[in-house]
C-alpha cells in the first residue's frame, strides 16, 4: 500500500519564518508562489533581468529579484523553471548561494534523476510534485479544493526534509487531496510515461485522428469537435468523480456496449507494445538525451511540431464554438 499524507499529517509551522524562493514564474512558478503567500508563507520570485514574467510576477504583487539574489534570500529554493534550463540556472546561479540548511526543491525529478544537477550532500533536496497543470492547481486551492501530489526525499541533511516538503505541499493545498511518498525516479520515469502515452500525446492524437476520421467522412467539423473534444470534458469529469464505472453507469447501454467491442480495437497489442517502448526509452534516459540534445540544437523539431499542431483544422472550429460559450473562461496562450 502507498504512503499517503493528508492535511493532519503535514504542519505549516516548519516553514514560518522562512523564506521560499520561487524561481520561475509559469505554469508552477505562479501557482506555488500564490498558493504559498495565501498559506501565510513568506515568498520572493526570482527572475532572469529580460525575463517576460517579471511584469506579471510584481503585479500579482511578489518582491521580484535576480535569480542569484533569490537563491541567496530563500531557504527554501524551488527550482520552477522549464527542465531543460535548470541545469544550467542550477550551476550558475543556485549552486553558489547554497549552504547548509538550505533546502533545494524540485516539481519534477528529471535532473535529478538523470544526473543533470548534482547537490551538495549537506542540503536537503526534495520534491513536492502536484499532478496537475499549474494553472489547476492555483484555480482549486482558490476554490478550497487541492490537487494530488507526489512527495521525494534525495537528501535528507537536516532530518527534517520530508517534514519541510509536508509543510510546503500543504501550503499549495495538496495534502487536502493527497500526497504520496515516491522517489525522484518513480516520479520522474511515471510523469514522463504518462504525460506521453496517456495525458498529452495519447489524448491529443486520439482527439486529433477522431475529428479528423469524421471530417473526412465527410461530417461537419463544428459537430466532430462537440463529440470528441467537447463531451469528451464531460465523459473525464463523470470518470473523476466516480471512476470508469460511474462513467460507464451514465451513459447509454448501447455507448457501454460500443466501449468494450470497440476500445480493445483501438488501444490493441500494438499500441501496448508501444506504450512499452516508449516507458524503455524514459528508463533508458534515451528519451532524455534526446530531448536534451533538442533544446541543445535550438529546437528545430520542437518548433515545427509546435507550428504544425497550432495550425491544426480543429484548433480553429474550437475557438469558434468556445468563444460562444461565455462562461468558459479565455485560456490564451500569451504572446
Ligand atoms: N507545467 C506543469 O503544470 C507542471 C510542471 N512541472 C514541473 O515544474 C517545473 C516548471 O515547469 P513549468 O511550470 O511548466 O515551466 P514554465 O515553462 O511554465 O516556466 C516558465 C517560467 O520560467 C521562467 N524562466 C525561463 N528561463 C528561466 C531561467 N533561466 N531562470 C529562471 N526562470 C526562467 C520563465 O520566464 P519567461 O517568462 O521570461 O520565459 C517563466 O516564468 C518543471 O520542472 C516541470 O517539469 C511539474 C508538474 C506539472
Ligand atoms: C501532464 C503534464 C505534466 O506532467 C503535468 C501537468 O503534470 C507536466 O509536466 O506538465
Amino acid at each position: 500500500m502507498a504512503t499517503i499524507y493528508y492535511d493532519q499529517d503535514a504542519d505549516l509551522s516548519y516553514l514560518q519564518g522562512k523564506t521560499v524562493a520561487v524561481l520561475g514564474y509559469g505554469s508552477q512558478g505562479h501557482a506555488h508562489a500564490q498558493n504559498l503567500r495565501d498559506s501565510g508563507i513568506n515568498v520572493v520570485v526570482g527572475l532572469p533581468e529580460t525575463s517576460r514574467s517579471r511584469e506579471r510576477a510584481a503585479a500579482d504583487g511578489f518582491e521580484v529579484l535576480s535569480v542569484a539574489e533569490a537563491a541567496r534570500r530563500g531557504d527554501v529554493i524551488s527550482m520552477l523553471m522549464p527542465d531543460h534550463v535548470q541545469k544550467g540556472v542550477y550551476e550558475e546561479y543556485v549552486a553558489p548561494e547554497l549552504k547548509p540548511g538550505k533546502v533545494l526543491m524540485f516539481a519534477h525529478g528529471f535532473n535529478i534523476h538523470y544526473g543533470r544537477i548534482v547537490p551538495p550532500a549537506e542540503i536537503d533536496v526534495t520534491m513536492i510534485a502536484p499532478k496537475s497543470p499549474g494553472h489547476v492547481l492555483r484555480d482549486l486551492y482558490r476554490q478550497g479544493i487541492g490537487v494530488p501530489a507526489l512527495i521525494a526525499v534525495h537528501q535528507d541533511a537536516s532530518g527534517q526534509a520530508k517534514q519541510l516538503a509536508l509543510a510546503y505541499a500543504k501550503g499549495l493545498g495538496c495534502t487536502k487531496a493527497g500526497v504520496l511518498e515516491t522517489t525522484f525516479k518513480e516520479e520522474t520515469e511515471t510523469d514522463l510515461f504518462g504525460e506521453q502515452a496517456v495525458l498529452c500525446g495519447g489524448v491529443s492524437h486520439l482527439i486529433q485522428a477522431g475529428f479528423e476520421t469524421l471530417v473526412e467522412a465527410g461530417y461537419q467539423p463544428e459537430l466532430a469537435y462537440f463529440e470528441v473534444l467537447n463531451e469528451l470534458k464531460l465523459i473525464v469529469d463523470l470518470i473523476y468523480e466516480g471512476g470508469l464505472k460511474f462513467m460507464r453507469y451514465s451513459v447509454s447501454d448501447t455507448a457501454e456496449y460500443g466501449d468494450y467491442v470497440s476500445g480493445p480495437k483501438i488501444i490493441d497489442d500494438r499500441v501496448r507494445e508501444t506504450m512499452h517502448q516508449i516507458l524503455q526509452d524514459i528508463q533508458t534516459g534515451r528519451f532524455a538525451q534526446q530531448w536534451m540534445a533538442e533544446n541543445d540544437a535550438g529546437r528545430p523539431n520542437f518548433s515545427r511540431m509546435r507550428q504544425e499542431a497550432q495550425q491544426h483544422p480543429i484548433e480553429e472550429v474550437g475557438e469558434r464554438l468556445r468563444a460562444m460559450m461565455p462562461w468558459l473562461k479565455a485560456r490564451q496562450i500569451p504572446s
